[in-house]
């Protein structure tokens, strides 16, 4: 079964840039997908879409079997719940450890008590900062710190997890050591999507590559080696130059 589809999905925001257009793409369970492209492809857009951060302008999406446009109030907190985000914009809070950072994401999805904080504890020590729990985020490494966003995302026991540049500012070891983690994951059975600027690990991985130019799906490739004068660039001339023809 399908973990995501996408049907003719278009974004335009309110300034009338074009985040995605006419996106179609299935997902399946358990599966380990890349998202590539230049900056402003699309990526963010995507992953957004899915979690309803974003709402499309046209198009259907389905997540887990539910056509997202059509969740009632009652499910949005069960739906929250299935879905992991690790992104940019949602950096850990500065005054509180490691541990409260990600204990304060399950309160989000209405999960506390002891059972919850277990579970935060157990998180922690699977991403390998047990140790770091009562840390504050300036007192850990940027690898650190970056696994307790991981365990902050997958805390809530999510079925698919978003993350959107997951190694950026990292320095390689501690790079890799986050995409392992994320395969680990993937191999417990998470549905995985990383959108990534990193071509030496998206070429090393091996795993399902979709790439996106100007908002447009371009190349969807399983076991793709990144290259960086693959589809994307030559789709993204291809596509100025219209436009350039019709100014
Ligand atoms: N909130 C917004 N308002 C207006 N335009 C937006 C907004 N978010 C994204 N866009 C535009 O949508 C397009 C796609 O942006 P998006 O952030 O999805 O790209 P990206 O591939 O994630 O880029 P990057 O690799 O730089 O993060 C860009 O043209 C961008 O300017």
């Amino acid at each position: 079964m399908e973990a995501i589809i996408f049907n003719e999905v278009s974004k335009v925001f309110d300034n009338g840039e074009i985040g995605v257009e006419k996106l179609s793409f299935r997902i399946n369970r358990g599966e380990f997908v890349f998202i590539i492209g230049r900056s402003g492809a699309g990526k963010s857009t995507l992953l957004k879409l899915i979690s309803q951060q974003i709402h499309a302008t046209s198009g259907t999406i389905w997540v887990n079997g539910k056509d997202i446009a059509e969740l009632t109030r009652k499910e949005l907190p069960y739906f929250h719940r299935q879905i992991g985000i690790m992104q940019p914009e949602f950096g850990l809070l500065d005054d509180r450890s490691l541990f409260d950072n990600v204990e304060l994401a399950m309160k989000a999805t209405e999960q506390s008590g002891k059972k919850a904080r277990r579970r935060v504890t157990q998180i922690l020590n699977i991403m390998g900062i047990g140790k770091r729990a009562k840390f504050y985020p300036r007192e850990v490494s940027m690898g650190e710190a970056a696994r307790a966003m991981l365990a902050r995302a997958m805390a809530i026991n999510p079925s698919i997890l978003l993350a959107d540049e997951p190694t950026a500012n990292l320095d390689s070891d501690a790079a890799w050591d986050i995409m392992c983690l994320l395969e680990e994951l993937n191999r417990l059975g998470v549905t995985v999507i990383v959108a990534s600027h990193n071509q030496e690990l998206v070429s090393i991985m091996r795993k399902r590559v979709m790439t996106l130019a100007l908002g447009k799906l371009v190349a969807d490739e399983k076991h793709a080696v990144y290259n960086v004068m693959a589809a994307d660039v030559i789709e993204e001339r291809r596509v100025l130059n219209e436009r350039s023809r019709k100014i």
